[in-house]
């Protein structure tokens, strides 16, 4: 048996026992567990899929074939297999091993993920190509429950079961989301997971799928009869799929077979696999909360999570969540809304605290943005929880459903800026630029909890859409038990710190980094928390550009359509000068996984590249200054 570390390429399988493969999971999930206890990851569905993706490995010949993985956090073990054993100690670090599927990473990973709900539909595309250049290679997406509650899966299970086309689509259904996964599909799911016809029905279907396979011939109708006789047709087989299962994914050899069955089928397969997640190692099996979904270092015999919070701290998820909480006790109209990510945006105490107003929707971004209008518009207060780029995912939702209709909806736009680990696809960069040019939009980012805490108040009173953006992290927690909720007026900045040499401009907590730049540098400078990105706080704006003092705009976003873009455009607008504003941000490019010290070094955005700018702000001041004053002297000159 190869050592992990001298695995190649999955060509090495074809010549493995049933045995031998067992022998490999068993490595392979040894592995994992210990290898992640130093790194961190994504370990419950990691362990999940150990055998499948071996499975799928012995019996379909990739990059050949397509392995096309949703969401693609699972994808350790296609890693492994695929030769990249050696570089998980670099796992979600700073050019280090990805996360997810790479194109750069391997010839075998044909699809990146990290967004979910998206493998079916490129799937198809893969399928049509195929077809189209009459190739002959299977394209096999791997979905999971909580993917297939995303809307576009359905979409793509909607087109692709109407084509009649060759596609083997694998459900790997363990009944998790994140946390445990909701909906009435889901329900479906369990249904069939468990219901005795279809006990009966897989007994049967493994029986006629033994025999079958030497009387392959049998006539599509004769298999249809004896399933439909035998179980309730199921949505996949209603919407033009062929449904096997639910089979063990843990079981190798059950897995090969189906699979080496469906391979000789010229039709939408959908093959549902039930796995556990977190299966081999006990703290995550036995997690039902998605508390091991995704994890930092731990201690491989307790599971002990190693990374300590400063008691003083929480993180900015805590924090808004608590506040939500609060408030939520004072106007029994405001609820919570989360797609999927109750954990993640820290909802669990408000589920427990108000269940009747704690509504978790599933991955599904588009619905819980429309379903916030729907809310909003019979007279609710709604909260809507969702990352900064599932966001992504809801833009016409945002502009359609809630800003032309001008509704009253708060949303916590969680994980804004730079994340870390999870890389490009998840950055929190775009939604100022994505939300700043939609009418109606209201988007405001807070320096600290206190002004977390009094935002959150003014917007819920404020009855405006308004988006509350908040990083991924931790900040500090100083709020009272009896804190009292202030307004903060629409539009307005706060000046931080006085100096008349030049003018820093940011929001969030990049205000307390310059700050701290400002303080260790002893530098002259003014510091503004320009805490409401839109709208501007134009009385002030006006002032500062008059002022003629360099300004520095400094901001964790993409500069292209955010507060730098915006206050370019108020210059022009008010016809105000505008070449003394510097701007630092993050430009036209996606942003790689990592820790923010280095990630700021590779945008301009640390320490050096700050002072850097300050200087050829002075400089340039004080060339301006001298050019005038020789203007002065030639005029003086010239006109006596
Ligand atoms: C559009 C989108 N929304 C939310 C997420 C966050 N997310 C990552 S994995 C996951 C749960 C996926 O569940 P499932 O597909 O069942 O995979 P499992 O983790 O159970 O293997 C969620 C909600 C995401 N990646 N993409
Ligand atoms: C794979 C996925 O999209 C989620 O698991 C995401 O990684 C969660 O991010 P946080 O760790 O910031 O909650
Ligand atoms: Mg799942």
């Amino acid at each position: 048996m190869k050592e992990l570390t001298e695995i190649e390429n999955p060509s090495f399988l074809k010549d493995l026992s049933i045995d031998e493969l067992n022998e490999l999971s068993a490595n392979i999930r040894e592995f994992l567990i210990n290898s992640l206890s130093k790194t961190g990851g994504h370990l419950a569905p990691n362990l999940g899929v150990v055998e499948l993706t071996i499975a799928l490995h012995k019996a379909f010949n990739s990059p050949n074939d397509k392995l096309i993985w949703d969401v693609g956090h699972q994808t350790y073990t296609h890693k492994i297999l695929t030769g990249r054993t050696q570089f998980f100690n670099s796992l979600r670090k700073y050019k280090g091993l990805s996360g997810f599927p790479k194109l750069s990473e391997s010839e075998h990973d044909v699809w990146e993920t990290g967004h979910s709900s998206t493998s079916i539909s490129a799937a198809a595309g893969f399928v049509y190509s195929r077809d189209y250049k009459n190739e002959d290679h299977h394209v096999i997406p791997i979905i999971g429950d909580g993917a297939l509650t995303g809307g576009m899966a359905f979409e793509a299970l909607n087109h692709l079961g109407h084509s009649g086309k060759r596609v083997i689509v694998i459900l790997n259904d363990n009944e998790m989301s994140i946390s445990k996964n909701v909906g009435a599909f889901t329900r479906m799911l369990n249904h069939m997971r468990t219901s005795k016809k279809f006990k009966r029905a897989k007994r049967i279907s493994s029986s006629v799928l033994s025999v079958e396979s030497h009387l392959f011939d049998l006539t599509k109708r004769v298999k249809e009869s004896i399933k439909t006789f035998m179980m309730a047709r199921n949505i996949f087989e209603d919407m033009g799929f062929t449904y096997y299962g639910p089979i063990n994914g843990h079981e190798i050899s059950e897995l090969i077979s189906t699979f080496d069955y469906c391979k000789q089928l010229n039709e939408p397969v959908i093959i549902h696999v039930v796995t556990k997640k977190g299966h081999g190692y006990e703290p995550a099996a036995t997690d039902q909360v998605g508390v091991w979904h995704g994890v930092g270092p731990y201690e491989l015999e307790t599971g002990k999570f190693l990374k300590k919070i400063d008691e003083n701290k929480r993180s900015w998820s805590k924090v808004i969540s608590e506040a939500l909480l609060r408030l939520a006790k004072i106007d029994e109209r405001i609820v919570a809304i989360t797609p999927a990510m109750k954990n993640g945006s820290a909802l669990n105490q408000f589920a427990e605290e108000l269940p009747d107003r704690f509504i978790d929707v599933g991955i599904a971004e588009q619905h819980a943005i429309t379903f916030a209008g729907g809310l909003a518009i019979s007279g609710m207060k709604p909260f809507v929880s969702i990352y900064s780029t599932f966001l992504q995912r809801a833009y016409d939702q945002v502009s359609h459903d809630l800003a032309r209709q001008n509704l009253p909806v708060v949303v916590g736009i969680d994980r804004s800026g730079i994340v870390g680990g999870d890389g490009e696809t998840h950055q929190g960069i775009f939604d100022i630029a994505m939300l700043r040019h939609i009418p109606n939009v209201n988007i405001i980012m807070p320096r600290n909890a206190r002004e977390a805490f009094n935002m959150l108040y003014s917007a819920f009173n404020r009855n405006e859409l308004t988006f509350i953006r908040y990083p991924r992290g931790n900040t500090f927690f100083d709020i009272e038990d009896d804190f009292k909720f202030q307004m903060i007026k629409k539009g307005t900045w706060t000046t931080v710190k006085e100096g008349n040499e030049l003018i820093f401009i940011t929001y969030g907590p990049s205000v307390d980094y310059i700050a701290d730049i400002i303080k260790k540098h002893h530098l002259n400078a003014t510091l503004i928390n320009a805490r409401s990105i839109k709208p501007l706080d134009k009385q002030l704006l006006k002032k500062l550009l008059r002022s003629n003092l360099p300004i520095i705009i400094f901001e964790e976003a993409i500069k292209i359509g955010g507060l730098n873009s915006a206050i370019l455009e108020f210059a022009s607008d008010y016809k105000l000068r505008s070449d003394h504003i510097y701007s630092l941000g993050i430009g036209d490019a996606f942003v790689p996984q990592g820790d923010k010290k280095f990630v700021y070094k590779d945008l301009n955005l640390d320490e050096d590249a700050i002072l850097m700018l300050v200087e050829l702000a002075l400089l340039n001041k004080k060339n301006e200054e001298s050019k005038e004053k020789k203007d002065t002297v030639l005029w003086q000159k010239r006109n006596g």
